[in-house]
């Protein structure tokens, strides 16, 4: 294979740069030429795409966000966007395909490695860490750590004024976020999409809280969980609970930007070398990640159809040690 393209979609996730470095300078190393697609698939819709070279990722490994932009593609969705995307590469003699995102993006690369038998290997960029197939996405572990760096300061001003706070983090789908932030973080609950917490459970638990003389209280609500939104939660817990000050904080954003961890450059680093070393071997339609420390391979299909549940232990951890 001489010559393969690059591309970042769907949210972007700290430590997209790290890995289209590593994409870019492990192509060049094996004497191939690479192609930077810009803003995700509308980019390859549009052909907008250009050469990289080695010094194209220079000092990028510790930049948050992706300098090749990404986007939400709404064209790829149709046959005829998919279609205009292929011409682009085949045009170019572009004969393998790097994709970096989350499980939409994986979902993306099925459809059209299959329709066109284009050679497609995937890499898990998402803060959600949702994706089967690699123990971690690409910056879920800053965003865990940004998310971490807000709670701990929450926690002191909580704590002066003897307040509750709802703190939001991010996953629409999956509570991995909340959940690591809420042990690192000594919540006394965490609300997740995948079990469910009525409201009557969030007053028992911080009524216990109190009873032991808890003065400050901090809950972790992941976006998506049953209950809704931090504040829909605080509204309704305000409906049970008059006697105590209750705040809500939603982390929104600040949890996507920022330079990567230690842990996702090296992870990008890893990934983005597996991908190429993949495409070479004609390992493709697969989906690169890392699990037990061993990279691995799962085909498009397999990492978007099986779910990746959250590990039940860290749930129970958040129970025990709020006691
Ligand atoms: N079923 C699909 N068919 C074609 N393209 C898709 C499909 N699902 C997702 N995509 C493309 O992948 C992009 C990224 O997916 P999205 O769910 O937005 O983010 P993420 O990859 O971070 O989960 C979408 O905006 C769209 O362009
Ligand atoms: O920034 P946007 O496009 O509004 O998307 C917000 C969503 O993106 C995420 O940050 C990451 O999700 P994806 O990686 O699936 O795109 C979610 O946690 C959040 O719900």
């Amino acid at each position: 294979m001489k010559k393969i393209a690059v591309l970042t979609s769907g949210g972007d996730a700290p430590g997209m740069n790290a890995a289209l470095r590593a994409v870019v300078r492990a192509a060049t190393y094996y004497g191939m030429e690479v192609y930077g697609v810009k803003r995700g698939f509308d980019g390859l819709i549009q052909g907008d795409i250009y050469k990289m070279k080695s010094y194209s990722v220079s000092n990028i490994i510790s930049l948050g966000g992706t300098i090749l932009k990404t986007a939400r593609s709404v064209e790829f969705h149709s046959k005829e966007g998919r279609d205009k995307a292929f011409e682009h590469l085949r045009s170019r003699d572009i004969e393998g395909l790097v994709v970096i995102g989350g499980d939409g993006t994986m979902n993306a690369c099925l459809r059209f490695s299959e329709a066109y038998s284009f050679p497609v290997v995937g890499i898990p960029g998402t803060i959600n860490n949702d994706l089967y197939g690699t123990d971690f996405t690409i910056g879920f572990d800053t965003a865990v750590n940004t998310a971490l760096d807000a709670i701990d300061k929450i926690r002191d001003t909580a704590n002066s004024h003897d307040r509750i706070f709802f703190v939001e983090v991010m996953g629409r789908d999956a509570g991995y976020i909340a959940i690591q932030t809420g042990i690192g973080g000594g919540a006394e609950l965490v609300m997740v999409p995948e079990t469910e917490t009525s409201i009557q459970d969030v007053i028992s638990t911080l009524q216990a809280g109190w009873d032991r003389s808890k003065s400050a209280s901090i809950v972790v609500t992941a976006e998506g969980n049953a209950e809704g939104s931090a504040l829909d939660i605080a509204q309704k817990v305000k409906e049970h609970i008059n006697n105590k000050d209750i705040k809500i904080t939603t982390l929104g954003h600040i949890q996507r930007g920022g330079a990567p961890s230690a842990f996702d450059r090296i992870l990008s680093s890893r990934l983005g070398l597996a991908a190429v070393e993949a495409l070479r071997n004609g390992n493709h339609g697969k989906m690169v990640g890392i699990i037990k420390d061993e990279i691995s391979y799962t085909d498009f299909k397999t990492a978007i159809e099986t779910p990746k549940p959250l590990n039940e232990e860290l749930v129970r951890l958040v129970e025990i040690l709020n006691s």
